[in-house]
Protein backbone atom coordinates (compact mmCIF):
# COMPACT_ATOMS: atom_id res chain seq x y z
CA UNK A 1 0.00 0.00 0.00
CA UNK A 2 1.69 3.46 -1.18
CA UNK A 3 1.18 7.12 -1.03
CA UNK A 4 2.90 8.78 -3.94
CA UNK A 5 5.19 5.55 -4.90
CA UNK A 6 6.22 5.43 -1.33
CA UNK A 7 5.42 2.56 0.63
CA UNK A 8 3.95 2.61 3.93
CA UNK A 9 5.45 -0.85 4.98
CA UNK A 10 8.74 0.52 3.90
CA UNK A 11 9.03 3.49 6.33
CA UNK A 12 7.75 0.94 9.33
CA UNK A 13 10.60 -1.46 8.63
CA UNK A 14 12.77 0.73 7.93
CA UNK A 15 12.39 2.29 11.38
CA UNK A 16 11.69 -1.36 13.36
CA UNK A 17 15.45 -2.33 12.05
CA UNK A 18 16.44 1.19 13.43
CA UNK A 19 15.20 1.11 16.90
CA UNK A 20 13.97 -1.58 19.02
CA UNK A 21 11.53 0.10 20.45
CA UNK A 22 7.76 -1.01 19.74
CA UNK A 23 5.82 1.48 20.19
CA UNK A 24 2.20 1.40 21.96
CA UNK A 25 1.01 5.06 21.76
CA UNK A 26 1.95 7.87 18.95
CA UNK A 27 2.03 11.67 19.72
CA UNK A 28 1.68 14.40 16.64
CA UNK A 29 2.91 17.48 19.01
CA UNK A 30 1.40 20.67 17.07
CA UNK A 31 2.88 24.56 16.91
CA UNK A 32 5.24 24.78 20.20
CA UNK A 33 4.86 22.14 21.87
CA UNK A 34 7.54 19.96 20.50
CA UNK A 35 9.39 19.27 23.71
CA UNK A 36 7.27 16.80 25.00
CA UNK A 37 9.07 14.58 22.93
CA UNK A 38 12.41 15.89 24.64
CA UNK A 39 10.90 14.04 28.08
CA UNK A 40 10.80 10.28 26.41
CA UNK A 41 13.90 8.04 28.51
CA UNK A 42 16.00 5.85 26.34
CA UNK A 43 15.58 7.79 23.52
CA UNK A 44 15.93 7.47 19.61
CA UNK A 45 15.74 10.03 17.45
CA UNK A 46 15.56 10.50 13.23
CA UNK A 47 15.45 13.41 11.15
CA UNK A 48 12.57 13.48 9.15
CA UNK A 49 14.92 13.56 6.16
CA UNK A 50 16.52 10.13 7.16
CA UNK A 51 13.57 8.47 6.72
CA UNK A 52 12.64 6.54 3.57
CA UNK A 53 9.63 8.07 2.68
CA UNK A 54 8.79 10.67 4.98
CA UNK A 55 7.47 14.19 4.17
CA UNK A 56 9.60 17.00 5.49
CA UNK A 57 8.13 20.03 7.94
CA UNK A 58 8.33 23.16 7.03
CA UNK A 59 6.84 25.26 9.31
CA UNK A 60 8.68 27.18 12.38
CA UNK A 61 8.47 25.70 15.72
CA UNK A 62 7.82 21.88 13.63
CA UNK A 63 11.59 20.65 14.34
CA UNK A 64 10.94 17.77 11.81
CA UNK A 65 12.24 14.54 14.02
CA UNK A 66 10.61 11.41 14.79
CA UNK A 67 11.65 10.55 18.91
CA UNK A 68 11.36 6.76 20.42
CA UNK A 69 11.40 6.79 23.66
CA UNK A 70 9.46 5.37 27.07
CA UNK A 71 6.88 7.38 28.81
CA UNK A 72 5.85 6.03 32.17
CA UNK A 73 6.28 2.62 31.44
CA UNK A 74 4.73 2.89 27.70
CA UNK A 75 6.51 2.79 25.10
CA UNK A 76 5.57 5.76 22.46
CA UNK A 77 6.91 7.89 19.60
CA UNK A 78 6.38 11.44 19.02
CA UNK A 79 6.41 13.58 16.17
CA UNK A 80 8.19 16.77 16.97
CA UNK A 81 6.62 18.22 13.86
CA UNK A 82 3.59 17.68 12.00
CA UNK A 83 2.63 17.80 8.54
CA UNK A 84 -0.17 20.46 6.97
CA UNK A 85 -1.74 20.62 3.86
CA UNK A 86 -0.85 24.45 3.46
CA UNK A 87 2.74 23.23 2.92
CA UNK A 88 1.59 21.69 -0.41
CA UNK A 89 1.58 18.47 1.21
CA UNK A 90 -1.13 16.05 -0.20
CA UNK A 91 -4.12 14.28 2.27
CA UNK A 92 -2.05 11.34 1.75
CA UNK A 93 1.64 12.94 2.51
CA UNK A 94 -0.08 14.79 5.56
CA UNK A 95 -1.32 11.56 7.06
CA UNK A 96 1.46 9.30 6.11
CA UNK A 97 2.99 8.96 9.55
CA UNK A 98 -0.56 7.67 11.23
CA UNK A 99 -0.13 4.70 8.76
CA UNK A 100 2.92 4.21 9.50
CA UNK A 101 2.30 4.02 13.32
CA UNK A 102 -0.33 1.61 12.83
CA UNK A 103 2.14 -0.65 10.87
CA UNK A 104 4.58 -0.22 14.05
CA UNK A 105 1.81 -1.62 16.51
CA UNK A 106 0.73 1.65 17.50
CA UNK A 107 -3.21 1.54 19.33
CA UNK A 108 -3.63 4.94 20.45
CA UNK A 109 -3.04 8.35 18.84
CA UNK A 110 -2.70 11.35 20.57
CA UNK A 111 -2.70 14.37 18.41
CA UNK A 112 -2.29 18.31 20.38
CA UNK A 113 -2.66 21.21 18.32
CA UNK A 114 -2.32 25.19 18.54
CA UNK A 115 -5.33 26.77 18.07
CA UNK A 116 -7.70 30.01 18.26
CA UNK A 117 -10.59 30.29 20.09
CA UNK A 118 -14.24 31.61 18.65
CA UNK A 119 -16.20 30.36 22.06
CA UNK A 120 -16.78 33.19 24.50
CA UNK A 121 -15.71 31.38 27.19
CA UNK A 122 -12.85 30.02 25.89
CA UNK A 123 -10.21 32.04 26.84
CA UNK A 124 -6.40 32.03 26.23
CA UNK A 125 -4.50 29.39 27.73
CA UNK A 126 -7.20 27.74 28.34
CA UNK A 127 -7.30 23.70 26.67
CA UNK A 128 -10.12 22.25 24.96
CA UNK A 129 -10.60 18.55 24.64
CA UNK A 130 -11.67 17.88 21.06
CA UNK A 131 -14.06 16.04 20.82
CA UNK A 132 -9.15 5.89 2.90
CA UNK A 133 -7.84 1.80 1.47
CA UNK A 134 -9.30 -1.60 2.25
CA UNK A 135 -6.01 -2.74 3.75
CA UNK A 136 -6.34 -0.29 6.82
CA UNK A 137 -9.72 -0.35 7.23
CA UNK A 138 -13.15 0.09 5.56
CA UNK A 139 -14.04 2.38 2.56
CA UNK A 140 -16.66 4.31 4.60
CA UNK A 141 -15.61 4.76 7.90
CA UNK A 142 -17.80 6.36 10.59
CA UNK A 143 -16.42 8.95 12.14
CA UNK A 144 -19.08 9.34 15.00
CA UNK A 145 -17.31 7.95 17.38
CA UNK A 146 -13.51 9.23 16.35
CA UNK A 147 -12.77 11.02 19.98
CA UNK A 148 -12.43 8.18 22.71
CA UNK A 149 -14.70 9.07 25.17
CA UNK A 150 -12.65 6.96 27.89
CA UNK A 151 -9.67 8.82 27.25
CA UNK A 152 -11.76 12.27 27.17
CA UNK A 153 -12.87 11.26 31.10
CA UNK A 154 -9.23 10.15 31.90
CA UNK A 155 -7.96 13.69 30.97
CA UNK A 156 -10.74 14.98 32.76
CA UNK A 157 -9.87 13.55 35.64
CA UNK A 158 -6.05 14.23 35.33
CA UNK A 159 -7.21 18.45 34.73
CA UNK A 160 -8.89 17.97 38.25
CA UNK A 161 -6.29 16.18 40.20
CA UNK A 162 -3.83 18.76 38.75
CA UNK A 163 -6.10 21.75 39.52
CA UNK A 164 -6.23 22.68 35.94
CA UNK A 165 -10.23 21.42 35.32
CA UNK A 166 -11.30 25.12 34.77
CA UNK A 167 -8.53 25.60 32.06
CA UNK A 168 -9.75 22.40 30.43
CA UNK A 169 -13.26 22.36 28.43
CA UNK A 170 -14.47 19.93 25.57
CA UNK A 171 -15.31 21.74 22.46
CA UNK A 172 -15.50 21.57 18.95
CA UNK A 173 -12.33 21.89 16.58
CA UNK A 174 -12.80 22.92 13.13
CA UNK A 175 -9.41 22.93 10.15
CA UNK A 176 -8.92 25.36 7.69
CA UNK A 177 -7.05 25.25 4.58
CA UNK A 178 -4.30 28.03 5.84
CA UNK A 179 -1.98 29.29 6.04
CA UNK A 180 -3.78 32.58 6.48
CA UNK A 181 -5.37 33.25 9.66
CA UNK A 182 -9.11 34.11 9.66
CA UNK A 183 -11.16 36.76 8.30
CA UNK A 184 -13.55 38.31 10.60
CA UNK A 185 -16.31 37.14 8.34
CA UNK A 186 -14.85 33.75 8.37
CA UNK A 187 -14.46 33.71 12.08
CA UNK A 188 -18.60 34.89 12.81
CA UNK A 189 -19.32 31.99 10.38
CA UNK A 190 -17.27 29.29 11.75
CA UNK A 191 -18.76 30.99 15.37
CA UNK A 192 -22.45 30.80 14.17
CA UNK A 193 -21.27 27.03 13.00
CA UNK A 194 -20.50 26.46 16.62
CA UNK A 195 -16.78 25.69 16.07
CA UNK A 196 -15.19 26.74 19.48
CA UNK A 197 -11.74 25.98 18.21
CA UNK A 198 -9.81 26.60 14.74
CA UNK A 199 -6.41 25.69 13.48
CA UNK A 200 -4.85 24.09 10.32
CA UNK A 201 -4.28 20.44 11.47
CA UNK A 202 -5.31 17.24 13.22
CA UNK A 203 -8.72 16.02 11.49
CA UNK A 204 -7.13 14.46 8.65
CA UNK A 205 -5.04 12.68 11.24
CA UNK A 206 -7.88 11.81 13.37
CA UNK A 207 -9.75 10.32 10.25
CA UNK A 208 -7.36 8.09 9.46
CA UNK A 209 -6.36 6.96 12.72
CA UNK A 210 -9.91 6.48 13.42
CA UNK A 211 -10.25 4.33 9.68
CA UNK A 212 -7.29 2.10 10.66
CA UNK A 213 -8.63 1.50 14.02
CA UNK A 214 -6.28 3.72 16.43
CA UNK A 215 -7.85 4.95 19.26
CA UNK A 216 -7.89 9.05 19.74
CA UNK A 217 -7.10 11.91 22.17
CA UNK A 218 -7.28 14.75 21.20
CA UNK A 219 -5.69 18.05 22.77
CA UNK A 220 -5.82 21.86 21.61
CA UNK A 221 -3.92 24.31 23.41
CA UNK A 222 -5.79 27.64 22.83
CA UNK A 223 -3.03 30.32 21.88
CA UNK A 224 -5.04 33.20 20.91
CA UNK A 225 -8.65 34.54 20.40
CA UNK A 226 -9.76 34.50 17.03
CA UNK A 227 -10.71 38.33 16.25
CA UNK A 228 -14.59 38.72 15.25
CA UNK A 229 -15.41 42.04 16.25
CA UNK A 230 -14.36 44.66 13.64
CA UNK A 231 -13.96 46.98 16.25
CA UNK A 232 -11.23 44.79 17.64
CA UNK A 233 -7.58 45.82 17.06
CA UNK A 234 -5.73 42.49 18.35
CA UNK A 235 -4.62 40.66 15.79
CA UNK A 236 -3.04 36.94 15.73
CA UNK A 237 0.35 35.79 14.06
CA UNK A 238 2.32 32.75 14.46
CA UNK A 239 5.53 33.81 16.88
CA UNK A 240 2.42 34.53 19.41
CA UNK A 241 1.57 31.05 19.22
CA UNK A 242 4.79 29.59 19.39
CA UNK A 243 5.07 31.55 22.43
CA UNK A 244 1.93 30.35 24.19
CA UNK A 245 3.05 26.92 23.24
CA UNK A 246 6.60 27.47 25.22
CA UNK A 247 4.64 29.05 28.08
CA UNK A 248 2.09 26.66 28.66
CA UNK A 249 4.61 23.66 27.73
CA UNK A 250 4.72 22.34 30.77
CA UNK A 251 0.92 22.02 31.61
CA UNK A 252 0.73 20.19 28.53
CA UNK A 253 3.49 17.82 29.09
CA UNK A 254 1.93 16.65 32.60
CA UNK A 255 -1.17 16.21 31.87
CA UNK A 256 -0.06 13.82 28.24
CA UNK A 257 2.42 12.38 30.23
CA UNK A 258 -0.27 11.94 33.14
CA UNK A 259 -2.51 10.24 30.25
CA UNK A 260 0.10 7.70 28.79
CA UNK A 261 0.83 6.69 31.88
CA UNK A 262 -2.94 5.44 33.38
CA UNK A 263 -4.31 4.62 29.93
CA UNK A 264 -4.47 0.75 29.39
CA UNK A 265 -2.68 -0.78 26.69
CA UNK A 266 -4.23 -3.67 24.83
CA UNK A 267 -0.98 -5.49 23.93
CA UNK A 268 -2.84 -7.47 21.40
CA UNK A 269 -1.92 -5.61 18.80
CA UNK A 270 1.83 -5.59 17.72
CA UNK A 271 2.10 -7.85 15.01
CA UNK A 272 5.93 -6.85 14.12
CA UNK A 273 9.24 -8.28 13.92
CA UNK A 274 11.79 -7.82 16.47
CA UNK A 275 14.78 -6.08 14.89
O1 LIG B 1 -2.07 22.79 14.23
P1 LIG B 1 -0.68 23.06 14.63
O2 LIG B 1 0.31 22.26 13.84
O3 LIG B 1 -0.45 22.90 16.11
O4 LIG B 1 -0.37 24.60 14.27
C1 LIG B 1 -1.29 25.66 14.31
O5 LIG B 1 -0.49 26.83 14.44
C2 LIG B 1 -0.11 27.31 13.12
C3 LIG B 1 -0.48 28.77 13.04
O6 LIG B 1 0.16 29.52 14.01
C4 LIG B 1 -0.89 26.48 12.11
O7 LIG B 1 -0.08 25.50 11.55
C5 LIG B 1 -1.98 25.90 12.98
O8 LIG B 1 -2.51 24.70 12.45
N1 LIG C 1 -6.81 29.01 11.63
C1 LIG C 1 -6.21 29.26 12.79
N2 LIG C 1 -5.20 28.48 13.19
C2 LIG C 1 -4.62 28.77 14.36
N3 LIG C 1 -3.61 28.16 15.00
C3 LIG C 1 -3.38 28.82 16.15
N4 LIG C 1 -4.22 29.85 16.27
C4 LIG C 1 -5.01 29.84 15.16
C5 LIG C 1 -6.07 30.66 14.72
O1 LIG C 1 -6.48 31.65 15.36
N5 LIG C 1 -6.64 30.33 13.52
Amino acid sequence: MCCHGYCYQKTADWLMSHTKHRPQVAIICGSGLGMLADTLKCQDSFAYSDIPGFPQSTVQGHAGRLVFGELKGKTCVCMQGRFHMYEGHSLCKTTFPVRVFKLLGVETLIVTNAAGSLADGLHRLTYSLLSVVYRFGPRFPAMSGCYDKGLRCLAMEIAKEHGVASLMQEGVYAMVGGPNFETIAEARLLHRLGVDAVGMSTAPEVVVATHCGLRVFGLSLITNKVVKSYEDKDSVNHEGVLEVGRLRSQTVQQLVTELVSRMEINNNNNTNNAV
